[in-house]
């Protein structure tokens, strides 16, 4: 029976839904001429941050599509809201973040190595589903989600020393042999480069109008399997996250997930719309016996070895020393 288990609160900013890639699955995606397709600006933005730092969080997630630059029309967008690459404009919304007392974790798919040095310093972590190691149907039409390049990019997080969130999608294909070669690669990153803070065993939830509406999502026998082999395979440094709008957390937790992922009081997941947040207190029943802590975007162990920058320093060290936070 685990001690406690953890959640973030955060709000959750879709800066834009151009992507290169188009994987089977995903819903968040827009062409650029669908009606829904956007680049968010900043004072859109910047009211999404006030409201959530109102709400209690302490964490922005910046989401994107990736590598939009690929998309002319999107260059169009940014170029109108003066900037000429997406990393300065992610730069600029960190700082818009930090400023309003809210730590940023970007997901932005791959980035370089150049590109993720210059905004480590804004970032309290960053985060990049590894998906899988195997080569699936589901990423025929996605370059970024070739195997390779996304280790890579993990890679270089890790000479970085960035505190990092990866994971795995499951069910989209890959079979039990390919979750344990995924685990046991991630695993090897850790014992490199030791900055994987967490895991998330994300379970793939079909959506109408994608190809893989008809395909049938993981069991919960197939989650808890894999939750029991993350925290068999991965080193005990790294926490297994599990997402409680996307499956009942209960046995997962008892199987070895230790984190609930970041849950928002003021938006809706936008890669998985349909399923609602749960709030804390209804987090807490679900949890039952289980004691909750909530904690920040960067894990006690990256705070206490200082592996952030001095624009966060003040902030961290003031949210980390507040009431009821896991130390
Ligand atoms: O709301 C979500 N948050 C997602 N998060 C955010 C997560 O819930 C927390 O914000 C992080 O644990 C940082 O505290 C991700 C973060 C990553 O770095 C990589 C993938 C995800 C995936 C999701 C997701 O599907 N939905
Ligand atoms: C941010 C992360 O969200 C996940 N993601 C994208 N689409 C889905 C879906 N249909 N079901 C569950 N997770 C999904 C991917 O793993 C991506 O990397
Ligand atoms: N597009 C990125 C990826 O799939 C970020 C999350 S999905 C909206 O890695
Ligand atoms: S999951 Fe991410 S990379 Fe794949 S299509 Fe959706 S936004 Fe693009």
């Amino acid at each position: 029976m685990p001690e406690y288990a953890t959640f973030a609160r955060n709000v959750f900013i879709p800066v834009t839904n151009i992507c290169r890639n188009n994987c089977h699955y995903c819903t968040f995606r827009r062409e650029p001429s669908h009606p829904d397709a956007h680049l968010m600006d900043e004072k859109e933005i910047g009211d999404i941050l006030s409201h959530g730092k109102k709400a209690g969080c302490t964490e922005a997630l910046f989401v994107f599509g990736e590598y939009a630059e690929e998309v002319p029309e999107y260059m169009e967008w940014l170029g109108q809201r003066g900037y000429s690459s997406t990393v300065d404009y992610v730069y600029k919304l960190c700082e818009m973040a930090i400023g309003k007392g809210l730590l940023p974790h970007t997901n932005a798919g791959i980035l370089t190595y150049e590109e993720m040095e210059v905004l480590k310093p804004v970032n309290a972590s960053m985060g990049l589903m590894l998906e899988t190691t195997a080569r699936l149907p589901a990423h025929e039409l996605s370059p970024g989600k070739e195997p390779e390049i996304r280790l890579a990019m993990i890679e270089d997080a890790g000479k970085l020393h960035i505190p990092f969130t990866t994971g795995i999608l499951v069910g989209i294909g890959e079979t039990r042999k390919n979750r344990i070669d995924s685990l046991e690669t991630i695993a090897e990153l850790q014992f490199k480069y030791g900055h994987i803070q967490e895991v998330i065993i994300q379970n793939f939830m079909p959506k109408p109008g994608t190809r893989m509406e008809r395909t049938r999502p993981p069991s919960k026998e197939e989650m808890l399997d894999t939750v029991q082999l993350a925290r068999s395979i991965l080193p005990a440094d790294v926490e297994v996250q599990v997402a409680p709008n996307l499956i009942d957390p209960y046995l997962l937790i008892k199987a070895g997930a230790k984190d609930l992922g970041g849950i928002s009081p003021t938006t809706i997941d936008w890669i998985n719309p349909e399923a609602e947040w749960p709030d804390v207190e209804k987090l807490k029943t679900m949890a039952r016996d289980i004691p909750l802590k909530e904690r920040l975007p960067i894990y006690p162990q990256y705070i206490r070895s200082g592996w952030y920058s001095k624009q966060l320093d003040g902030l961290i060290n003031s949210l980390a020393n507040s009431e009821g936070y896991r130390k």
